[in-house]
């Protein structure tokens, strides 16, 4: 029998890409909510509670309002807003997290979908700190540069409608370290405390690739094979996470680094730049993909017992 899902949200940015995503699935039976009635709290309670699972792709405030809808015991939420990535009782939605992950997923009706920064960050140092070999109180700092879909509706309008051309330079953002992705980078990453986190958005519409440097004079004994080695045996079995060979940039990309090579797939890229002195960790996923609608559905199909990969490109 098909499983019953609804995507409350269903027209704004995540959501629409996760129609995409599930339309074309026999085993899924969409559930769907008439147009003008999306903001009825009536039906869309009605709607949560008739499915199986039910995809929250709604600001924050609306997302803690749908989960107090949900009183059938059976529908597993999975929530791609920020309200509960760091609650206790709702399982981060990364599967390739640390062992044991997948099987939390599996359990959990309640599973909270990452930050498309955040998961870019802890896919880069939750296995070095797990491994031993960075700790957790180095002095971990990130750039973030991300397409401007990362926003959503409202945020990709105004680059739509720039007719001065103002936005058409990279924008640094939430320079004041308050964005919201910090407690979800320290708890999920096992860091002492939030990174110096620098996002910047650019004038396309999505790719997103992370960075966070290394200083190896702080770092004794530690050199980039053996960062390498770690991610190869945390994510041997990953379907979605590659690794790349130790790079320079001059060989890699034709000489400088693409970060929308991952887009239109759920696949995330990693890889080690530098040299014996200094490194440069670096992701680079589709923030719509892995950062946000993909990766839902891979929690969705992890959650129903399904292979990851169902229905998701790599
Ligand atoms: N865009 C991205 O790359 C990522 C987004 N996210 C998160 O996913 C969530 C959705 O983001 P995104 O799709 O970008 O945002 P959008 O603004 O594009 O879409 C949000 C949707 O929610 C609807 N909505 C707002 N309030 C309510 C309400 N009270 N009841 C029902 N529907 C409501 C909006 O309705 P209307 O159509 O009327 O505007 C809109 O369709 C957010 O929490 C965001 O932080 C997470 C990771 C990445
Ligand atoms: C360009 C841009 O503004 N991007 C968003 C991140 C989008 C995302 O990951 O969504 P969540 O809000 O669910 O965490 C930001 O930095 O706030």
């Amino acid at each position: 029998m098909a499983h019953r899902v609804y995507v409350d949200g269903q027209e704004g940015t995540t959501g629409l890409r996760l129609f995409d995503y599930l339309q074309a699935r026999s085993d899924i039976e969409l559930l769907r909510i008439d147009s003008d009635k999306r903001k009825d709290p009536a039906e869309r309670a009605r709607l949560l509670n008739a499915a199986d699972v039910a995809f929250l792709c709604l600001p924050d405030a609306a997302s803690r309002d749908a989960a107090a809808m949900v009183e059938n015991p059976d529908t597993c939420l999975i929530d791609a807003s920020t309200a509960f990535r760091t609650a206790d009782d709702w399982v981060y939605g990364l599967p390739e997290l640390a062992p044991g992950q997948r099987e939390r997923i599996r359990a959990s009706k309640r599973i909270a979908n990452v930050g498309c920064h955040a998961s870019a960050f802890v896919l880069l140092v939750r296995p070095l700190i797990d491994a031993g070999l960075l700790p957790p109180d180095y002095p971990f700092s990130a750039f973030s540069l991300t397409g401007y879909s990362g926003g959503g509706k409202q945020m990709i309008a105004a680059y739509e409608a720039d007719q001065d051309g103002r936005l058409q330079a990279p924008r640094p953002y939430a320079m004041g370290q308050g964005h919201k992705h910090l407690p979800e980078m320290q708890l999920h990453g096992r860091l002492a405390a939030p990174p110096v986190f620098s996002p910047i958005v650019g004038p396309f519409l999505k790719g997103l690739s992370v960075s966070v440097p290394l200083q190896l004079g702080a770092l004794p004994g530690i050199d980039a094979e053996q960062l390498l080695d770690a991610y190869r045996a945390h994510y041997a079995d990953e379907p979605f996470v590659r690794i790349l060979p130790f790079a320079d940039d001059a060989t890699l990309d034709g000489g400088a680094f693409d970060i929308q090579a991952c887009n239109d797939t759920n696949r995330v890229d990693l890889v080690v730049f530098g040299n014996a002195e200094r490194l440069t960790l670096v992701s680079r996923l589709d923030n719509l993909g892995k950062g946000a609608a993909g990766s839902a559905v891979q929690n969705m199909n992890v959650h129903l017992g399904l292979e990851d990969s169902v229905g998701l490109s790599v």
